[in-house]
């Protein structure tokens, strides 16, 4: 489309400077004006110069123009003015083309040069991805050949392990010493040579490693470069695989010689150094294996890089294909721009030379014109001469005729020349108008090659860019096969040295391998050996222990029988009066604040002491069991099943509940439903031991549930009517106490009993508006009564169980009760201070004991003194407003407990006491002292442990003091003795 540079320099401008024509004036007020160069500085003008004088010619001309016409002598400046315009336009123009033009070649040499680069690039990559797979594929032949290789040199080396095991014996050939020294010689030469091969590898890798990490110096495009790191790698490693397929083949040779040498040597003395040779063949063979397996990684690796290579390729490939295609917008749109150029530059020529064409044939025109004129010119003074001496003369016509004829000629002449200068004007708008375009065209052409240069610096730019990126993504994946080579050369290092180390470890392990095998194939025979005296042994340990076993249990059982004859006579020791205590948990009435603290503390060592906080200082008091606030029921029935149980075996047993209203008296002898008290729990523990004494015994247990209220006897058992009788207590004649009309139920079952307590506690209720303060006000009994018949003997027994809930011991101030409470409180105080009169004749041996002066002592006579059994329960709650009414109740509970034995002294029937009883809380009810006083009998207190305050003692034995005077009788002192010298007391 564009010619080179040089070839337009060559041509002609592209425009040519248009004439400018000025019409000549032909004179001053119509006076002819000779101007005889003008003709020829025209034709010189418009190119029709055949004189070569003409440039003389033209300034004389001018300078006659000048004088002559100062319009047309106008028209020549501008002309010649316009001229040198057009002609420096012209040459602008021109250079501009030229440097479009070269711009254009430029872009067809870059353009030219990327798509050659690009198909080398495609070349190279498709010759790097034919040798990558050629190579892939020669490896992966290779690496098949070298594992046979490497079976085969097994196979041969376990052939020659097992050929040591076929050699003849040394005598049987006398040449062998000879071959055999030989053969060493050569495995040494050979092993010596194979250590030098090694050598050599090691140092080949080393080099090739070092050819890896060797910087590129030349500097090379990447794009030119022969191979790229891949292939690099690829050739490396091919070399090293070559040398190990050699060195494997050397091996083999080796081996075969070896094996050889092996079958015809068959000597004693060579067989060691050929298992040596074999073993460090072996090892050969071994660290081959190895390479290979790193050679297969560094391989597989080197192919991972070659795919990013490829990637990374394709990515640059791609963004090249961009650019081509935004280069090849760029070049339509400047060849687009170019051919409106040409066209409009055709268009231009054409029309200068339309214009040329034209003005030259108006210039010949003119010039015949101006040629007739001047012909006219030159005859007009003689026809002017002719006409007026005509005119003078003659008129003729025909000179008129012809004078008029000249004249229109000249007239049309002038029309012409007119019509002429008309045109030429128009020529020259024209002209100033392609002028304007060319102007244009020069200005978008400039634009054009502002375009083009800024789309070339892009296109460099982003060629440069192009080149950088892949100049510094082949740096990186060198940069990144370099650290690999290195970690694997550093891991080949490593392992070398771990087979150097691992080599003697591994003799050793075979040889204490070989050494267990010979140990293992004992092992059965020990280990039978060994079992078998185990087994003895254990059987007879076990023999031994089974005795033992045997002889504990008996003892165990001989020792049950002991305790359990102790523990009667015991409690007989004790004096059958036993006194536990037991605090209740705080509960919702105790209420908040200071006055529900708890005051109650116990001792961590001793379960017989409670400490209670009296008014700032702790006062103690000992019992036989204190029962917390979070002991259970079963706890406390556990201890009192015992004497429960006693009275099957014909005892009559008392227990109370003995406490202030609401410290847990009902709780401890009922219970709630959920959690049964020590009524319930004693009849069913009464069933269980009934049924099981079956065999020998028949038993009858019968129960009467009766309650005292205001020195009233009420039976709870009695349905109807008689629900209010009041009963009273009648002696037999044989003096048996009983109670006309008292309601009698026998009990078989837990159910039989439930009923019965169902019974007890329905009439309790609707006997009372206030079940809680009447429970408080009155004693409820139950009496059970065990009768038992033996099946064999025939002897008969009959026990009885008093389970008591007393009604509140708390005192009731003179001045604050008074008409029922009163009578009420009287009455209570008088059956608790009956039942304290008899407890302590009963500890004090005295000769009369006063169970006639309440009701509550005289129906429970029978079980409270002879060989009866009596427990008191203390309640006492924990909190401070409880304080004084505790320390009351354990005051009574000490002395119940710790009555001290003194003379006996005599009691009247009506209540009047003697002695030290006399100042019992009880008694004092009545007296200003029992309002939170002290018990008159402090007196009388001695410290005992723990600053415990308990009564002084007589000079008897402590064991004497739980003796019992008349009631329990002389009988009971041998038995107390024999009971001592068996405790060792
Ligand atoms: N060991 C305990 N564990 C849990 N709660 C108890 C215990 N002892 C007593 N209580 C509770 O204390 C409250 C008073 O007990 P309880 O009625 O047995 O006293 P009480 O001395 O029999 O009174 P009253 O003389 O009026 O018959 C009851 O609500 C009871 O449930």
């Amino acid at each position: 489309m564009f010619s080179s540079p040089s070839k337009i320099k060559r041509q002609e401008p592209v425009f040519k400077t248009p004439m400018t024509y000025s019409p000549r004036v032909i004179g001053i007020n119509g006076k002819p004006m000779p101007s005889p160069s003008r003709a020829e500085l025209w034709r010189q003008q418009l190119g029709l110069n055949d004189d070569p004088n003409s440039t003389d010619n033209l300034s004389d001309s001018d300078s006659d123009q000048e004088n002559l016409n100062p319009s047309a002598n106008i028209s020549l400046v501008e002309y010649r003015a316009l001229q040198r315009e057009l002609d420096e336009r012209n040459t602008q123009r021109d250079e501009l083309l030229f440097k479009v033009k070269t711009l254009t070649d430029k872009t067809k040499h870059y353009k030219s040069r990327l798509e050659r680069e690009e198909s080398t690039k495609r070349q190279h990559m498709k010759i790097l991805c034919k040798t990558q797979e050629t190579q892939l594929q020669e490896k992966e032949n290779l690496i098949s050949n070298l594992q046979g290789l490497l079976e085969e040199n097994e196979a041969r080396v376990q052939q020659l392990e097992q050929g040591p095991v076929k050699c003849r014996p040394l005598g049987d050939n006398n040449n062998i010493p000879h071959t055999g020294g030989r053969t060493t010689m050569r495995l040494i030469e050979e092993v010596k040579r194979l250590q030098g091969e090694k050598v050599d590898l090691t140092r080949r890798l080393e080099e090739q490693i070092q050819l890896f990490t060797v910087p590129n110096p030349e500097g090379k495009e990447v794009g030119q470069e022969p191979q790229g790191p891949g292939g690099e790698h690829g050739l490396g490693l091919d070399k090293t695989v070559t040398d190990l397929q050699k060195e494997n083949h050397d091996l083999r040779d080796t081996i075969d010689r070896l094996h050889k040498s092996g079958q015809s040597s068959d000597t004693g003395p060579c067989t060691t150094d050929t298992e040596k040779q074999v073993d460090k063949l072996q090892g050969e063979n071994d660290r081959l294996q190895e390479e290979m397996t790193d050679l297969k990684q560094v391989y597989s690796q080197s192919t991972d890089m070659v795919k990013q290579g490829a990637k990374q390729y394709q990515q640059l490939d791609e963004e090249v294909s961009k650019l081509r295609q935004k280069i090849t917008t760029l070049e339509n749109q400047l060849t687009r721009k170019s051919e409106e150029l040409a066209t409009l530059q055709n268009k231009h020529r054409q029309e200068q030379t339309t214009l040329r064409s034209e003005s030259q044939a108006t210039a010949r025109k003119m010039r015949e014109l101006q040629a007739e004129l001047t012909a006219l010119h030159a005859k007009e003074p003689e026809v002017i001469t002719k006409i007026k001496r005509v005119e003078v003369q003659t008129e003729s016509e025909d000179l008129k005729r012809n004078y008029s004829r000249c004249q229109e000629e000249k007239a049309l002449l002038q029309t012409e020349v007119e019509g002429l200068q008309l045109e030429v004007t128009e020529v020259r708008g024209q002209l100033q108008e392609a002028c304007r375009q060319c102007q244009e065209k020069m200005h978008e052409m400039t634009r054009l090659e502002q375009e083009t240069e800024t789309v070339t610096r892009e296109l460099m730019d982003e060629i440069d860019s192009v080149r950088k990126e892949k100049e510094e993504a082949v740096r990186s994946v060198r940069h990144d096969l370099e650290l690999e080579l290195a970690t694997l050369r550093m891991k080949y290092q490593d392992v070398c040295l771990r087979v150097e180390q691992l080599k003697p470890i591994m003799v050793q392990l075979v040889r204490e391998y070989v050494l267990l095998q010979k140990q293992a194939k004992k092992f059965p025979t020990v280990i039978k050996e060994t079992v078998s005296q185990v087994k003895k042994e254990t059987t007879r340990a076990i023999r031994g222990i089974n005795d033992y076993n045997q002889e504990l249990i008996k003892k165990y059982h001989r020792e049950m029988a002991l305790r359990k004859k102790f523990h009667n006579e015991l409690v007989e020791l004790k004096g059958n009066i036993r006194v536990f205590c037991r605090v209740r948990p705080k509960i919702s009435e105790d209420g908040h604040g200071t006055m529900s603290q708890s005051v109650v503390t116990y001792d961590q060592d001793d379960d017989g002491l409670i400490h209670v906080n009296n008014k700032g200082r702790s006062q103690t008091f000992e019992v036989d069991r204190v029962f917390t606030e979070t002991s259970t029921q079963i706890q406390v029935f556990n201890e009192v099943q015992s004497l429960v149980t006693s009275c099957i075996d014909g005892y009559n047993v008392c227990i109370f509940a003995y406490g202030q209203t609401g410290s847990g008296k009902t709780y401890t002898m009922e219970g709630p439903p959920d959690d049964a008290g020590i009524n319930q729990r004693a009849l069913r523990e009464l069933f269980r031991e009934t049924s099981s004494r079956g065999c020998d015994w028949t038993y009858k247990i019968t129960v009467t549930v009766l309650e005292i209220y205001n020195e009233v006897i009420r039976d709870l058992l009695v349905t109807g009517d008689d629900t209010y009788t009041k009963l009273d207590i009648k002696m037999n004649t044989d003096g048996q106490l009983h109670v006309p009309g008292l309601c009698v139920k026998e009990v078989q079952s837990v159910e039989d009993v439930n009923r019965v307590f169902a019974t007890g506690q329905k009439n309790r209720a609707t006997a009372t508006t206030n079940m809680n303060e009447h429970s408080s006000r009155s004693h409820a009994l139950l009496c059970v009564t065990v009768a038992g018949v033996n099946k064999t003997t025939n002897v008969q027994s009959t026990g009885k169980l008093n389970l008591v809930d007393l009604a509140g011991s708390e005192r009731v101030s003179k001045s604050g009760a008074d008409g029922t409470r009163l009578k009420e409180a009287q009455s209570i105080n008088k059956s608790l201070s009956s039942l304290g009169d008899v407890i302590h004749a009963l500890r004090s041996r005295q000769s009369h004991v006063p169970y006639r002066n309440s009701r509550l002592t005289y129906l429970l006579q029978d079980s409270l003194g002879g060989d009866s059994k009596t427990l008191m329960i203390v309640q006492v709650a924990p909190v401070e407003k409880n304080q004084s009414e505790t320390v009351c109740s354990l005051n009574f509970a000490q002395r119940v407990r710790t009555v001290e034995l003194g003379q006996a002294s005599r009691r009247l029937e009506n209540g009047d006491t003697e002695g030290d009883y006399a100042h019992s809380p009880m008694m004092k009810s009545s007296t200003p002292s029992r309002n939170g006083g002290t018990p008159s009998r402090s007196a009388h207190l001695t410290p005992s442990r723990s600053g415990v305050s308990t009564p002084p003692r007589s000079g008897t034995t402590p064991l004497m003091s739980f003796n019992r005077s008349t009631p329990l009788g002389s009988a009971s002192r041998p038995k107390i003795a024999k009971v001592a010298s068996k405790l060792n007391l």
